[in-house]
Parts: structure tokens; sequence; C-alpha cells
């Protein structure tokens, strides 16, 4: 796999070890143009398949953008990488039913997102109406085809931290209601509430959890100072809610599973006055949650949540072939150069406990 360099290759030979079936990331941002080409390596990397995010300026809202902007993911990966990028449709309120119907058939997108317009980063061309969406919910669920929902509330006077908590009650419990038999991934859960939610509405409801919510809560967005590379959206909560989120992807439950939200910016963009959000974890993400599986005891339980659980939420086969992690100190990179800037690697400056072997 090459992208983490082992610290000490004669290690003992009963290290602990994990081996999984190749596993799939169900939330990918990899950009386009020279951001695209520098982070698709790291991605291939560590996963077989993708769902790729829709959120490009502008959004991909068209069979023939989706078609596109697939071929350059293509282009941009290493040879012989066999990675497959499954492509999303962009909501917004002018989606037309049967856009989405064509794109579903043609094997072009797998499923579509909805944005609530103006919730996080490139999303102010989002949905401002949920009710008005109905046509378009309902043909996705006719033809059994997911929506993976950024859960946010988007009104200014809600604090934060309670966005994804407001926005479940008061627009996701009653778009569940509406559309009964439609499959729905609410992704980067972040609440010990909203893992419930899933939990109650399994099996046509399933919940992603990104590496960086397993191992950050709020405090750690201010441990010694303002961390802006920790910031993303959803922010990360109280650290009851991170313990929730540990017991679910741990729990085995089919329910869940790995959605990175790998979010690359330039440093110059995360380092500014005004910061933007998202978290670059293409790098390190494999190496992070077999850490949390292993800290919990639970390492019989990763490759469900890593390589099953997705694939038969969406209704693919698993993954051939294989991947290991090993129990062996490692260090992934610092940074990722991006033309003149760079894209700062999560937790690419620290020693991490677990390594792709390779
Ligand atoms: N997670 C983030 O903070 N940012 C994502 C968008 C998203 O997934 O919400 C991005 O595109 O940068
Ligand atoms: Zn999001
Ligand atoms: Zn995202």
């Amino acid at each position: 796999m090459g992208m983490t360099e082992l610290f000490d290759d004669a290690a003992p030979k009963d290290v602990p070890a994990v081996t999984i079936r190749r596993p799939d990331d169900w939330h990918i941002h990899l950009r386009d143009g020279a951001m695209l080409r520098a982070v698709a390596p790291f991605t291939a990397a560590q996963f077989a398949r993708g769902i790729i995010m829709p959120n490009l300026v502008p959004p991909v809202t068209t069979v023939a953008a989706a078609a596109a902007y697939r071929e350059r993911i293509l282009a941009a990966m290493p040879t012989g990488a066999g990675f497959t990028p499954l492509m999303t449709c962009y909501l917004t309120d002018a989606t037309d039913p049967d856009e989405i119907e064509k794109g579903f058939a043609e094997k072009v997108w797998v499923a579509a997102k909805l944005y609530p317009a103006g919730a996080t980063t490139n999303s102010h061309g989002g949905v401002r109406d949920l009710v008005a969406l109905a046509p378009v919910l309902e043909r996705m669920e006719r033809i059994g085809m997911p929506v993976l929902i950024h859960g946010e509330s988007t009104d200014p006077s809600v604090d934060i931290f309670d966005r994804e908590a407001v926005f479940m009650e008061q627009s996701l419990l009653p778009l569940l209601k509406r559309h009964e038999g439609l499959k729905v991934t609410i992704e980067h859960v972040t609440t010990a509430e909203t893992v419930e939610i899933v939990r109650a509405h399994a099996p046509r409801v399933a919940g992603t959890v990104t590496p960086h919510h397993l191992v950050l809560n709020r405090t750690s967005l201010f441990q010694g100072g303002l961390r802006p590379h920790y910031y993303c959206l959803p922010v990360a909560k109280r650290e009851r809610h991170r313990l929730a989120l540990r017991a679910a992807v741990t729990s085995g439950d089919a329910c869940f599973f790995i959605g990175t939200d790998t979010a690359p910016h330039l440093r110059n963009a995360k380092e500014a006055a005004c910061g933007c959000a998202g978290v670059f974890v293409g790098a390190t993400a494999l190496q992070t949650y077999a850490q949390v599986f292993d800290e919990e005891n639970a390492l019989d339980r990763f490759e469900a949540f890593a390589s099953l659980n997705g694939a038969a939420f969406h209704g693919l086969a698993p993954n051939a072939g294989t991947i290991t992690l090993v129990r062996r100190p490692g260090r992934a990179l610092a940074a990722v150069p991006v033309e003149d800037d760079e894209v700062v690697v999560f937790r690419g400056e620290e020693p991490l406990p677990w390594s792709i072997a390779g």
C-alpha cells in the first residue's frame, strides 16, 4: 500500500494484525483538477470503492456532469489502483425526478445527496424546501435509490452544537414518515441521539461515522489553542457523543459503516480568519479506525463496519481481496503538496499505533 512508513520493519511476528476484505468508503470528497490528482491516490490506497460527493463548483446535478466527473476521477487514479468511484447527484429545489431515474438506470450514479441549502461547504445550491422535494424522493423510493443526507439545521439562530439534533427532530423524522420506504443514509453521525434514530429505523436507514469523530470531541478543537484542521461540519460534539459513536461502530450492527468524509482544503483556506470546514482523513482513515476498534477490543467486528455493512446496504457484493492492518507504529505524511500550497493530513504529524501492512 506504500502510503505509511513503518518505523520498525523488524517487528516481532506476533504483532497484532487484522486482515479484512478490501473496505469501501461511502463518503468521499475528491474535488477536481490539481486537488483531485493530489488526493486520489490516498483514497485508492485504502479503499476499493467509494461514494463520491457531488459538491463541486458548480455542483454535479446532471447525468452528463456525473459521467464526465467519473472519467476525470479514473484518469487521476494511479495505474492499477483498482478503485471504483460510485457517483452521486446533488439535489436542488429544481431537481427533475426523470433525470434522477435516468442516471440511476444508466448506472452513472448510485445515490443522491441532500444538502440543506447553506449547511456546509459548497451547499448553497442545495435544497431549501424538503417538503417540496417529495416528487424526487417518491421516485427514489420507487426505484430503490438511497438519499444521503447532511443532517444539520440551517437556521442561523440554532446553536452550532445543536444543529444536527434540531435537523433530526424537525426535518429528518418527518421526512422518514412521509417516505416510509425510502432508503436513507444519515452521513457523518455525530450524536448519541442520532445513533439511536439510525438504529430505530434500520435497515432502511443507515449511518456513516468518520474517523475524526471517533477520536475528537469538541474540546479537541481548542486543545492548547485553536485547531483549524480539526474543524469540520457537523462539528465534533461533547465526549459522551464520541463515546456513543465508538460504541455504535464497534457494536457490529449492520446499520453503521465507514464514511470518512475525507474533505481536503488548502492550508491557506483552513488557516484563515474564517477557516473553512473539512478534514483531510484520506491518508489516515483505516489506521485511525483500526486503532479505535483495537482500543474497544472489537477488532473482530472491524470487517463488518469497514467492508460488509455498507456494501449490503447498497446492494453490492463485498470486494474481492484483502487488506491487512498491523499494530506497529508508523507515520503517514504531514501534508500533501497541491500546486503552490498543500493539504494538511489528519494526524499526519503523530506517530500512529496502527499501520497498513504492505
Ligand atoms: N465535512 C465538512 O466539513 N466539509 C465537507 C462537506 C460536508 O461533508 O459537509 C466539504 O466538502 O469540505
Ligand atoms: Zn456533510
Ligand atoms: Zn462530506
